[in-house]
């Protein structure tokens, strides 16, 4: 196996226009990220309601295609990889953490988790599934259907279906979104743990409690990066967000070491 590069991810002059749903002026919702994601890490992006921190991660992820620019994608440049690659990709080395879990509704839990063993012809661990739920909380509850589980319960079989594969990237988007502070804690400590172990992790939250768990902080506003911080605390991201200045200024006075930007 090919050693992994200290980039994950690389973002060039990436922007992303939607046609506008009724006929009137296209939404340019990225405009312009140049950005490069660490191996080994994890990365929270973090932003108002709005600003693009979805499509910048569906566009990282390769499941949403750039109007313009170039992302390289755990070395492989995702506008010259054909959709049977990403397929692949996917299959052996990406995790992805829908904000709507996509689970198969009929299966229960633990053939949720399996699933992706199950399409890639792998060998299947039912046991391994079963501690994966129950480290989520979810003991007991594997043999019940994706349909007749709460928010909370299916998001965290979505996420012991990503665990389950143990992929080298991990895409979250919102992981915690459905959850109680103490599951919650439970999942960011799993993603955490997932980062300690070299895994890279890129997460979307609005929770800058769970921002300040990772190791690089992106704060987006109006479909730009406005600043890069590293290890921050939750108070030192709120400060960032709410300076709404340029990032020259921000890198300087606003985050104090060891939460500074970069
Ligand atoms: N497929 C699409 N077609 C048209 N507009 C879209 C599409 N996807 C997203 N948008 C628009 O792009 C903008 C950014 O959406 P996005 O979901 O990326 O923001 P966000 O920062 O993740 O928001 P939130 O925090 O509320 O989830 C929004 O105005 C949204 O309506």
């Amino acid at each position: 196996m090919t050693p992994p590069t200290p980039t994950a991810i690389l973002v060039e002059a990436l922007s992303k226009t939607f046609p506008s749903g009724d006929g009137g002026r296209p939404v340019d919702v990225l405009r312009g990220i140049t950005h490069s994601i660490p191996t080994g890490a994890m990365t929270a992006v973090v932003g108002p309601s709005g600003c693009g921190k979805s499509t910048l991660l569906f566009c990282l992820a390769g499941l949403e295609r750039p109007t313009t620019g170039r992302i390289t994608l755990l070395g492989h440049d995702l506008s010259r990889l054909r959709p049977r690659a990403v397929a692949r990709l996917y299959r052996d080395r990406i995790g992805f953490v829908f904000q709507t879990y996509n689970l198969i509704p009929s299966l229960s839990a633990r053939e949720n988790v399996v699933l992706p063993h199950r399409l890639a012809g792998r060998p299947v661990d039912l046991a391994a599934a079963d501690t994966l739920l129950a480290e989520m909380g979810l003991d007991g509850r594997h043999r019940v259907c994706a349909s007749r589980l709460s928010s909370g319960e299916q998001q965290r079989v979505a996420l012991a279906r990503v665990l389950a594969t143990n992929p080298a990237l991990v895409f979250a988007d919102e992981p915690t979104g459905a959850l109680d502070t103490h599951t919650a804690a439970v999942v960011l400590g799993r993603l955490r743990t997932l980062a300690d172990g070299a895994r890279t992790v890129v997460m979307v939250t609005h929770d800058l409690d769970a921002a300040s768990l990772a190791d690089h902080v992106l704060v987006m506003r109006d479909g730009l990066l406005t600043a890069r911080l590293t290890r921050p605390t939750a108070d030192s991201i709120r400060q960032v967000i709410a300076a709404r200045a340029p990032l020259a200024v921000r890198s300087q006075a606003a985050v104090p070491a060891p939460g500074g930007a970069e």
